[in-house]
This record gives structure tokens, sequence and C-alpha cells, in this order.
């Protein structure tokens, strides 16, 4: 059974079908990319699997569970994440307290039995390992609205991490990120893999073709196709809706 299975999704905007009759499974572990051009669906998808979006119709199975209709603190619990184009960051705050922040609201009330200061500690012990995880660790200390853009989608991923995720959303996580900071996040995302299952839309295809396990093409609110990064860049539906010219101008 797949981690994630989505069937016959749905969401239209008037007479726009954005996502139109979509199906997709999301295998445990994998990392799995999903790609398409501009105004595929993409974040429209993302946005109906955390729940911040209503879907029109469809079943979005997760670990055996029904999530459609289900709020996204609910979809959060079942071990559902999103990261990124969400400002999660509260900027006056530290990194360490950002994260020690998501952390308690995942373990709240497991850490009443400690007195208020082994809490904390506690607390900020985790928060810290969570830091450690996405590169950032020297920044504990730091507030979060000094950081650089890249080191504020390290904290963002750490604070998606707090939750214990089973399954990150990961919505363009490289965007506006520069050469340095975008190779630190490919990093990072390569370290999380086998760990956790992640779905991952992102425009950069080097990115993409090297990080992913599968890669789904998302056309017009559809999945066209879906494989391995070779069976997709030869696949000639993708290359005639979507890659055609990267991958000839490749090949030249
Ligand atoms: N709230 C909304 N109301 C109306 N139309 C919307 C809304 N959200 C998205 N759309 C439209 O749905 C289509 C798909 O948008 P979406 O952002 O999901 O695409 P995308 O594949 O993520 O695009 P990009 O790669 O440019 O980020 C676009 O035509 C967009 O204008």
């Amino acid at each position: 059974m797949s981690l994630l299975d989505i069937r016959g999704l749905r969401k239209a905007y008037g007479a726009l079908k954005v996502t139109d009759d979509l199906d997709l499974s999301v295998e445990e572990g994998e990392l799995h990319a999903i790609i398409g051009p501009n105004g595929a669906g993409k974040s429209t998808l993302i946005a109906q699997l955390s729940g911040q979006t209503p879907s029109d119709a469809g079943a979005v199975r997760f670990n055996g569970a029904e999530m459609m209709g289900k709020p996204m603190h609910a979809r959060v619990r079942a071990g559902m994440s999103r990261s990124f184009q969400i400002t999660s960051i509260l900027p006056g705050f530290t990194a360490l307290e950002n994260v020690a922040a998501a952390v308690q609201a995942r373990q709240g009330s497991s850490f009443r039995f400690f007195s208020p200061v082994a809490g904390e500690h506690a607390l900020n012990e985790v928060a810290l390992e969570m830091l450690t995880r996405v590169g950032i660790a020297e920044r504990a200390f730091f507030r979060a609205g000094s950081l650089s853009h890249g080191e504020k989608r390290q904290l963002e991923l750490a604070i998606a991490l707090a939750t214990a995720p089973k399954l990150l959303l990961l919505d363009e996580p490289l965007a506006g990120t520069s050469g340095q900071e975008a190779d630190r996040l490919v990093e990072v995302m390569r370290s999380l893999k086998g760990e956790i299952t992640l779905v991952l839309i992102e425009h950069d295809m080097d990115a993409v073709f090297s990080l992913a396990d599968r890669i789904s093409v998302l056309v017009y609110g559809r999945i066209i196709a879906t494989g391995t990064p070779d069976n997709v860049r030869s696949d000639p539906r993708v290359r005639a809706a979507y890659l055609g010219e990267e991958t000839a101008e490749e090949g030249a």
C-alpha cells in the first residue's frame, strides 16, 4: 500500500479546472518530485493535500486513513507536514525559539512532567537537534529575522521537521535562493531521503533530476507521466508537453 494515494482529486475556480481528476501514488521513503509548466496546478495540489485549500472531489488516503475533509492540523497530526511558501517564522524570536515552539506544539503535554526549567531544557535540546539536521545550529541564538534568505528556508524546514512528519510536502524550497544557499538546501533534502517521504515541487530541474526517486509530470491539472528521472526524461509525452525544449537543447 502506498503511503499517499490520491484518486480523482479535483479543484476548479469557476470554469478553470486546476486539478482535474488527478491520480497519484507516493511510496513510503521516496522523494517524489512533481514538475510541470507554470499554472499546471502544482501549488494548488500541495494546498489541497495540506488541507489549506478544500477539494471539490476525490480521495486522499494517507497512511491508511482518509484525509478528505480533514482540517490542516488533523493532517499535521496524522504525519503530513508542509513547508515553504507559508510564512511560519516569527522574526523577533531566535531560530531556536521558533523551532522549540513547533516542538512544543507537537509534544506539549509530554513536557508537563518536567519542571519548567527542565522542560525548557528538553525542548531546546530537541529544537537544537532539528537545527543541526538542517545545518544552521550555529544560528540557534540569532533572531530569525536576521537570517539570510537561505537560512530562513532551512529554519522553515526545521520547523516542519519539528512536527515529526512521515510525509513532508515541499513547495518550491529553492525559490529565491542563491547558488550556495540552493546547494545547501539540496544537500539537506538529500540527507532526509529514505527517512522521511518527500513530495517536492520545484522549478530547478537540476535539483529535481538529481534528488528525485520518481517524478510525476503535471500538465493542465492531470498527471501525464510518472517514472524514474531517466524514464521521465525520455518519455515522448513529457518531451512534447513540457521538457521538449530543454531536453532537445541538452542533446544538441
Ligand atoms: N485562489 C485562486 N483563485 C482563482 N484561480 C486560482 C487560484 N489559485 C490558483 N488559481 C489558478 O490555478 C492555476 C494553477 O495555479 P497553481 O499556482 O496551482 O499552478 P502552479 O503549477 O503551482 O504554477 P507555478 O509553477 O507558476 O507556481 C493558475 O491558472 C492560477 O491562476
